[in-house]
């Protein structure tokens, strides 16, 4: 069984006198099996509702709840035998994976961290590259080896190390050209099929949420604003917000993305900002 339920969750950046709530008490719910997308655009909060899931986030109100246990506030312990069934996968495939490891490495850490003998948990590595479309050979290399796409491959490959319920896809594809999204977004589809897994899937992109999700949940400016049936909430929106998303992506040149992608990608590169942190 997999069900995650938000009900009111608050949170908010900043000092305790000086407190900047960022998401006003927001309810979401992800049934067994599931894809909810989360859209919104930069800012909205979705990053932050995974966060608030993984405990990474300053909870101030309302209740995160995983197959009917309370997991808003849980000692570490408790946390960390938590990331076995909750994983992530975030945006960057250049800064999530450890360039200092090989990929047996990368993919065998989440196993030993849980316990199993690091023997054993070599040995699974051959099944996790295969799972993710990489050949054998790949264990011995670097993450510098790799493309970007591959690099997510593995990236994911390390989230279902452990078999997770429900694993945070954290803008997946957003580092990756048009053709490479498209792979990636095949392999997350084949994996729920074959495991069952749920996805709480968060994006800026309508166009990519509504190819992967069941219910969609609009973010805007830390409230949900809109939620149903992807179909329904992607081509007939019910809030401006939504309407206004939607015409905004329908309009999206995808050269021109393109080109804004690169220019991210360079600033990015240059000023090292964006990090993101790995979950074992
Ligand atoms: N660690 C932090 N400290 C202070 N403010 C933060 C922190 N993290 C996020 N915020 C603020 O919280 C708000 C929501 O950020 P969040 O990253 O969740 O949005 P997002 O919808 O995921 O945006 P993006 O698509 O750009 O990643 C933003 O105003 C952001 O500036």
């Amino acid at each position: 069984m997999s069900d995650l339920r938000i009900e009111g969750l608050r949170v908010a950046y900043g000092s305790r006198r000086h407190p900047v709530e960022v998401l006003h008490g927001i309810d979401l719910h992800v049934g067994q099996g599931e894809t909810l997308g989360l859209v919104g655009e930069s800012g909205s909060g979705k990053t932050t509702v995974g966060r608030a899931v993984l405990g990474l986030a300053p909870v101030t109100g309302g209740r995160i709840t995983f197959d009917g246990e309370e997991i808003t506030h849980v000692s570490r312990r408790r946390r960390r035998a938590l990331a076995r069934h909750l994983q992530v996968v975030f945006q960057d495939p250049y800064s999530s994976l450890n360039s200092a490891f090989t990929i047996a490495d990368i993919l065998s850490e989440p196993l030993i961290a849980q316990g199993v003998p690091a023997k054993e948990a070599h040995s699974r590595v051959t099944t996790l590259l295969d799972r993710v479309r990489l050949p054998k050979s790949a264990s011995q290399r670097y993450p510098r080896e790799f493309s970007g796409g591959q690099r997510q491959r593995i990236a994911i490959a390390r989230a279902l190390a452990l078999s997770p319920k429900l694993v945070i896809c954290d803008e997946p594809v957003s580092a990756l050209d048009l053709s490479t999204q498209g792979t990636v977004l095949e392999l997350l589809t084949e994996i729920q099929d074959t495991t069952g897994v749920s996805y709480l899937f968060i994006s800026h992109d309508l166009a990519v949420v509504r190819r992967m999700s069941h219910r969609v949940a609009v973010l805007y400016r830390g409230d949900v604003v809109e939620e149903g049936a992807a179909g329904t909430v992607t081509s007939d929106p019910e809030h401006p917000y939504t309407r206004r998303l939607l015409a905004a992506n329908l309009v999206a040149d995808p050269d021109e993305q393109a080109e804004r992608r690169k220019a991210r990608l360079a600033l990015k590169a240059a000023t090292g900002s964006e990090g993101s942190e790995a979950v074992a």
